[in-house]
This record gives structure tokens, C-alpha cells and sequence, in this order.
């Protein structure tokens, strides 16, 4: 069935604990690692990481002076100002509040005149970087890292996709009405996210319980994107729910 000797479960009784746990892991990483190359992901999730990741920062643990990062995915056709766009989301949870140079973050371009030349552009830049050190990964409802949803090709690269009706429907809280929630993301593939070092995936909540335990119970199917994450060398994932 799987490779689960690989993969270290961290079960935690709190979204705080969560927070504290993986931001420890990213923490360390920095302090070994000075000029780390990090992938950041969005989402409620790593709310609560982000704000542990900046107290470290003030608490002069850790520097963002020689990171680069990487962002797994951005919506395709609206302006990166909006407050919904995962730029924004960046720069107010974390940017903004650290010493990163603004040459040394990237997200991929959801306005890229070219969206196809934009996705090999975003791969080549990562590989140029040296790869990913360490990635921070969320979890879709149905099984979505990033923005793969189920059936997308676990060889992906960076790709446009079509985001499922439940997925727009569950950001459309970022949004004003759902009406406005784009139809379209670029996200970094299944490939390119496991091409990653090492992997730290977040989930917290009773919405999150069933994915997680589809993805414990190990069977690997492109109908359930994360579940290629239990192929990877080092997968540590911190979950946990209310009940
Ligand atoms: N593109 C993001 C994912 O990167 C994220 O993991 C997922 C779960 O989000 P949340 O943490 O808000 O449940 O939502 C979005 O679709």
C-alpha cells in the first residue's frame, strides 16, 4: 500500500499547537539554513504559522535577509492588489512584517500576459533558486494541495487549472459574493511541490478530518492530489481537530 514509515504524523490538540509546532520546524530550518529557499502557502491554515513565524522574527531568532521563498499558487485575472489575492495575503501576514528583501519573494503571476510562458518562467526561477528547502503545504476539503485539484497529473509542473465549484465556493469567503471568485489559479504542480526537500503539511479543523484520514489510510490516486505526498522522502504532517 504505502511508504508510511517515511511519513511523521504529529497529532496536536489545537490549532495554536499546530502553529507553534510548524513554525518551530521553519524556525529551526532558518537557524541551520540561513539563506533557505522556502515555499509559503495561503489559506486560514497557516494563519496562526505566520504570526508565530513573525514573533520569532521580532524576537530575533530568525532573519529573512537571505530567504528566498516561493508561493505555491495565485488566482488567475485578478489584480494583485486585491485584498483576495494571495499577494496581498502574503505581504500582510508575513512581508510586511519581516526583514525580506522584496527581490526575494515570488509568486507565480496570475496576470501574466502569457499564463503558459508564466508557468515554465516560475518552475525555471525555483530551479535556478536551488529547489525548495522547505515547503508549507494546507489541504483542500477534496484532497487539493495548492491548487491541483483531483485528477490533475501527479507528473504536473506549474499549470493553469479550473478550480472546482467546491473549492471557489469555500474561498469565496475572501471574496465579496462567489460570483467574484476567479475560475482559474496558477499553482505549482504535484511535481514541482514534491520536488521540494522537505514537506510540512497543516490541516485543523472537523472539516478536515475526512481528508486526513483518506490520506492515512495511504492509497495513492490522482482523484486525491495529497496523497502523492506519502511518496516523498521527508513528509512530516501536524493535524488535529476539535473533536
Ligand atoms: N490554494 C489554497 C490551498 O493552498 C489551501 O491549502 C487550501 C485550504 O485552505 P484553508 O487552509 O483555508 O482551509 O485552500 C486554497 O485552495
Amino acid at each position: 500500500m504505502i511508504e508510511q514509515e517515511t511519513v511523521k504524523w504529529i497529532k496536536v490538540g489545537s490549532y495554536e499547537e499546530m502553529s507553534k509546532i510548524a513554525s518551530s520546524i521553519f524556525v529551526k530550518q532558518l537557524q541551520n539554513k540561513s539563506n533557505s529557499v522556502l515555499g509559503f502557502a495561503t489559506g486560514g491554515s497557516p494563519v496562526g504559522f505566520y504570526k508565530e513565524i513573525v514573533k520569532s522574527y521580532q524576537e530575533g531568532k530568525i532573519s529573512f535577509e537571505e530567504v528566498t521563498s516561493f508561493n505555491l499558487d495565485e488566482y488567475v485575472g485578478i489584480p494583485s492588489s486585491s485584498p483576495a489575492s494571495y499577494a496581498t495575503y502574503m505581504i500582510e501576514n508575513l512581508f510586511q512584517h519581516v526583514d525580506v528583501p522584496k527581490e526575494s519573494y515570488h509568486l507565480p503571476n496570475g496576470n501574466a500576459i502569457n499564463l503558459e510562458e508564466e508557468c515554465l518562467r516560475y518552475d525555471k526561477s525555483i530551479e535556478a533558486a536551488g529547489g525548495i528547502d522547505l515547503q508549507l503545504l494546507g489541504i483542500g476539503v477534496n484532497g487539493h494541495i495548492a491548487f491541483n485539484e483531483p485528477g490533475i497529473p501527479f507528473t504536473s509542473l506549474t499549470n493553469i487549472v479550473d478550480l472546482a465549484e467546491s473549492t471557489r465556493i469555500e474561498n469565496a469567503r475572501y471574496f465579496e459574493n462567489l460570483e467574484d471568485v476567479p475560475t482559474q489559479a496558477i499553482t505549482m504542480g504535484i511535481q514541482s511541490i514534491m520536488n521540494a526537500k522537505k514537506i510540512v503539511l497543516i490541516a485543523f479543523g472537523d472539516k478536515k478530518v475526512a481528508a486526513i484520514e483518506r490520506l492515512y489510510r495511504g492509497t495513492i490516486t490522482e482523484d486525491f492530489p495529497a496523497s502523492q505526498l506519502l511518496k516523498h522522502s521527508n513528509l512530516t504532517v501536524i493535524y488535529g481537530s476539535e473533536g
